[in-house]
């Protein structure tokens, strides 16, 4: 992989809340279409790593670029338009408004000018929001909330995805479907990178996997080694 093929690449990244050193020199590439997991256990950094990535918390060293671009210490929103989806941990809808203008105020062309993802796809893609168009997003289920907060990120035509927890707190049915989702994101070329606490689920539906530990990658590899390697996912995820 040479660097004109990298999607995102963080470099070395330091974050800290305080005298908290909570990022030591993290470094992560994406390549165009590829699917990476980021694990840890609880607290070790992997929102921050997000966080810090799309500029909304400060990265006191180290790099980040966007398709080659250099774009360490620049606003979110500006991160946010070189074509990266974020679907928060929390998912971040706005309740007063509609589904469908939810939906349709996050629309906009990709990166590449591609529209690939319309309303009429993500609805085809959540059958569940087409029956609740015209509900306010506040009174939706916490599942149809989660549909929402991925459609809101596939309607701005992201080169890539990321995808805090998404599956938390839902009903095992509703985290099926999410998975189904987060497998057809894939399917579509789109790359990604997945935080969630199911790490079989994410090695399953991954490429590759980076293992954060403390604020530093201690493991990283092809998902279906790691998916192998019962020591290494004892030692460092506790199972
Ligand atoms: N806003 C904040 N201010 C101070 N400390 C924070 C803040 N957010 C997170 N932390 C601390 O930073 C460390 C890393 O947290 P982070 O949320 O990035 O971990 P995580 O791996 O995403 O874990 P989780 O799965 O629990 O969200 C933790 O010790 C956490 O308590």
């Amino acid at each position: 992989m040479n660097n004109a093929e990298a999607l995102l690449e963080a470099t070395g990244l330091n974050a800290h809340y305080g005298q908290s050193h909570v990022l030591q020199g993290v470094s992560l590439r994406i390549a165009r279409g590829e699917a990476v997991g980021l694990l840890g256990r609880n607290g070790m950094g992997k929102t921050t790593f997000i966080r810090t990535l799309l500029g909304q918390v400060k990265a006191t060293g180290g790099r980040v670029s966007v398709a080659g671009r250099d774009m360490t210490g620049q606003p979110p929103e500006r991160i946010a338009r070189l074509g990266i989806g974020y679907v928060p941990e929390g998912r971040g809808v706005f309740p007063n408004l509609s589904v469908r203008e939810n939906l349709v105020m996050a629309a906009r062309a990709g990166t590449k000018g591609q529209r690939d993802w319309t309303l009429e796809r993500v609805l085809k893609t959540f059958p569940r929001l087409a029956e609740r168009l015209s509900h306010g997003g506040g009174q939706l289920s916490g599942g149809e909330q989660q549909m929402m907060a991925i459609g809101r990120a596939l309607m701005t035509n992201p080169d890539l995805m990321i995808l805090d927890e998404a599956t938390e707190g839902l009903a095992p049915l509703v985290v099926a479907e999410i998975w189904r989702v987060i497998g057809l994101i894939r399917a579509s070329g789109i790359a990604s990178l997945v935080v969630d606490r199911d790490f079989r689920k994410v090695l399953a539906h991954t490429d590759r996997c980076v293992v954060l530990e403390k604020g530093r990658v201690v493991l990283e590899g092809p998902s279906a080694e790691l998916a192998a390697d019962e020591a290494a996912l004892h030692r460092y995820l506790g199972v």
